[in-house]
């Protein structure tokens, strides 16, 4: 393997122009211009430096739903899109709500080696809103769970969602909302407006989320735990973040790449790849999001990377999954959406998809680039612009709401740990990177 790469002429997210020189996995040298040589040299002039980018919303599907995904082939998706560590959502089969389930996955994720896999723990017992998972056992296993979220399904029960952020508070974990108030969505297929009584589908009220952040956001500052919402989709979710931040609350939110770039739309075209939860809004919504993102009422974008078989995608739009794939396209979506429009820059990039996801999810150490700390880093063609098409999805599935649209920008290599995972744009064969892993993991 190479144990020492040398990159040079790289511009870092500041702006600066430099040589990175990496050994063992660790970054020894960073900006300016190195005399030193290495087993590997990688040209990196007119690339972009990131700090190796952090998903804090990635399902992986395994155990359970392989068909879809699996550890491996999610992992590979996240090199492809630049990512070094993903947060592993609980929806899996068995739910991720014992310590048992939660280090399978941890395990995995550490054998495949092509991200550092954190798995998240499911609030409620088998997704189910009743009783409490077993948090603390979770927390104090082998896999460190931090965060816990019943992602695809609320905390509905007010009662519950206290009792699990008063909980997490005891050893700083987070509770990460899926805010939807399921009365209120029962049967919902798309955005509630015009458009879905146009269309004949049943309307997803942005009410419906709105409450729910609104009861939360109380409710953490009534017990003064830290509180994460997952996937912002509306303009009035913005402001009650606006307002409980402006209060004090301690809140963060995300939101995802489809959310800053897509609208409602694309569902008159009853293309189920357009199908998800929460639902595509209107141009308002997505220009409100955008400027939450500017002004950081919204703290992270974060994939909800959602794989689903082809079957449960080509049916009828009623009939069809909610979910899109999305680790592959996020940071030439965020060039596209954010970087391009003027409305950030790649300081904001780095902080955005990197040191705020990996502060929240807890990860120590992750999210930045300096001497002494593990070389996560991705390079990142600002230059490029494509078409993007099947052969750019890494993983097992297909369902990209971006296939066939030009998006700006390209991920050229990804180092994970100080080896590479993405070499010249092609991820790296599975054996020679587990090789790798198995290496750093002992210490070389
Ligand atoms: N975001 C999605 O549309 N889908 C998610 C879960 C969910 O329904 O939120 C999935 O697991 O498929």
């Amino acid at each position: 393997m190479s144990e020492s790469v040398l990159v040079t002429g790289a511009t870092l997210p500041s702006g600066d122009r430099g040589d990175i020189l990496i050994a063992d996995g660790i970054i020894r040298e960073l900006g300016g211009l190195s005399s030193q040589t290495a087993d590997r040299t990688i040209d990196a002039e007119g690339l972009i430096a990131l700090p190796g980018l952090v998903d804090l919303h990635t399902h992986l599907r395994e155990p359970g739903f392989e068909q879809s995904e699996t550890v491996l082939t999610g992992t590979q998706a996240a090199a492809a899109g630049g990512f070094t560590a993903v947060f592993a959502m609980a929806n899996t089969l068995p739910v991720s709500d014992t310590a048992g389930v939660v280090e399978q996955v941890y395990s995995l994720g550490k054998q495949a080696g092509y991200a550092t896999v954190r798995p998240i723990g499911a609030v409620t017992r088998g997704l189910e809103g009743e009783q409490l998972s077993e948090i603390g056992a979770m927390a104090h296993s082998r896999a460190q769970v931090r965060v816990f979220s019943d992602d695809g399904k609320c905390v509905h029960d007010s009662l519950l969602m206290r009792r699990a952020l008063e909980y997490v508070s005891t050893f700083d974990g987070v509770i990460a909302q899926h805010a939807q108030d399921p009365r209120l969505t029962e049967g919902a297929q798309m955005n509630e407006g015009a458009l879905s009584s146009e269309l004949g589908l049943k309307g997803w009220p942005a009410v419906a989320e709105e409450s729910i952040i609104a009861r939360d956001v109380l409710l953490a500052e009534h017990v003064g735990a830290r509180l994460h919402i997952c996937h912002l989709s509306t303009a009035g979710s913005v402001e009650v973040i606006r307002w409980a931040k402006a209060r004090g609350i301690n809140v963060t939110a995300e939101a995802t790449p489809h959310h800053l770039l897509l609208t409602e739309d694309l569902v008159r075209s009853y293309d189920a790849r357009y199908k998800v939860n929460p639902p595509l809004r209107r141009d308002e919504d997505v220009h409100a999001l955008r400027a939450a993102v500017a002004d950081g009422t919204i703290d992270i974008i974060a994939t909800d990377h959602a794989p689903h078989p082809s079957e449960a995608k080509e049916c009828e739009w009623d009939s069809a999954a909610f979910g899109m794939v999305g680790l592959e396209s996020a940071l030439p979506v965020v060039q596209t959406a954010l970087v391009e429009t003027g409305l950030i820059g790649w300081d904001d990039v780095a902080r955005l998809l990197s040191k705020a996801p990996a502060t929240i999810g807890g990860l120590a150490g992750a999210g930045e680039l300096r001497v002494g700390g593990v070389a996560d880093i991705t390079l990142h063609d600002p230059a490029a612009s494509s078409v993007f098409g099947l052969g750019d999805l890494a993983g097992k599935s297909l369902n990209s709401p971006f296939l066939d649209m030009t998006l700006s920008g390209s991920i050229r290599y990804t180092l994970h740990n100080g080896y590479l995972t993405v070499d010249d744009g092609a991820v790296v064969a599975a054996d020679t990177v587990a090789a790798y892993a198995a290496r750093f993991n002992e210490g070389f």
